[in-house]
């Protein structure tokens, strides 16, 4: 086949492809059988063997995952990934509303509350609107390269909706129901099960082969923005709508708040809604929203002081 066929075939497959996929994952209506869907992968991934120059960066056949790795690259962080100070109780977050509000003086301060998912922390680097870097955490400065484990998860864009170079912050779960399922096949091969949901996205991601992150059910939440080129916000909330309108999975359980108490209500009602969740969360993460007063409010050695982890106590065990 010469270069110019290959091109416009690989184009019309990634095309079909990405819709059948849509009709699969995000409409539940799917049009072809997993075998001539297999095919048309297969297709895809021969012709992008043949012509390696022609496999677009955001190719379908990137979720499938492609060759093993000898071992996983360091990454240095552009923006170091913060660790947070814990809170266990309500009087711990008033005495975190009061540090806050004796730093910032008179000014107004609103709060936003999201949810602590428990998974792998992770960070995404993007460049002109494209995927081009993933990491784990690690110590917070140096992670491990895990882009092409990343690549496979689907709600991982591996192009924006803009253009933008950023690196954002997020968690990459596993969900309680892929959890137990994944646990079910693995006692039915007699292979050893996985503690809980974190420990399985973590395995998962650390694997040298990403054909297996591609064969686990993986999923994320982003929640920060490490460093941002080309727009400016001004809030954690502002932030949170961007990162939503470039096209990542961002949790839709997040709410401001200009007053403790009522912000001590929403942790107490999440405190009981937890196991109703189809995933994990190991506390709640509050922020102060305004960028400039986390700026005026600065780090600790060790974590910001504008934010902090209310830790829920461990779950009873389900007996
Ligand atoms: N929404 C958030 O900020 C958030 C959610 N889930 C988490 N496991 C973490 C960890 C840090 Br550090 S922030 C954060």
């Amino acid at each position: 086949m010469d270069r110019l066929t290959a091109e416009t075939k690989i184009k019309e497959l990634a095309k079909r492809i990405e819709r059948h996929n849509r009709l699969y994952h995000e409409e539940d209506r799917p049009e072809i059988s997993d075998q001539e869907y297999d095919q048309l992968m297969r297709e895809l991934r021969e012709l992008e063997t043949s012509f390696p120059d022609l496999q677009s960066p955001d190719s379908p056949s990137l979720r499938v995952g492609g060759e093993p790795l000898p071992f996983f690259e360091k990454v240095v962080h552009k923006t170091p990934m913060l660790s947070l100070g814990n809170a266990f109780n309500e009087e711990d977050i008033r005495d975190f509303d009061r540090r806050v509000r004796q730093a910032v003086g008179s000014q107004a301060v609103r709060y936003v509350a999201e949810l602590k998912i428990d998974g792998l922390a992770v960070s995404l680097h993007y460049e002109n609107g494209l995927f081009v870097r993933g990491a784990t955490r690690g110590d917070g400065t140096t992670g491990e390269d895990i882009t092409q484990n990343l690549k496979t998860i689907r709600s991982i864009p591996l192009r924006l909706t803009k253009p933008l170079t950023l690196e954002v912050r997020g968690e990459a779960y596993m969900s309680k129901g892929a959890f137990e399922k994944l646990n079910k096949e693995r006692e039915e091969r007699g292979e050893a099960l996985f503690a809980n949901p974190r420990n399985s996205a973590a395995g998962s991601l650390r694997q040298l082969d990403p054909k297996i992150a591609a064969s686990r059910q993986l999923d994320t939440f982003i929640y920060g923005i490490g460093d941002l080129q080309g727009e400016t916000v001004e809030s954690h909330s502002e932030g949170l709508d961007l990162l939503e309108t470039l096209g990542f999975m961002v949790n839709q359980e997040r709410r401001v708040f200009d007053d403790v108490d009522e912000l001590l209500a929403f942790i107490a009602g999440w405190t009981e809604k937890r196991p109703h969740l189809p995933y994990e969360i190991d506390g709640m993460v509050i922020k102060v929203d305004s960028y400039a007063q986390q700026e005026e409010l600065g780090f600790t050695a060790k974590s910001p002081r504008w934010a902090i982890a209310y830790k829920f106590p461990a779950e009873e065990a389900v007996t």
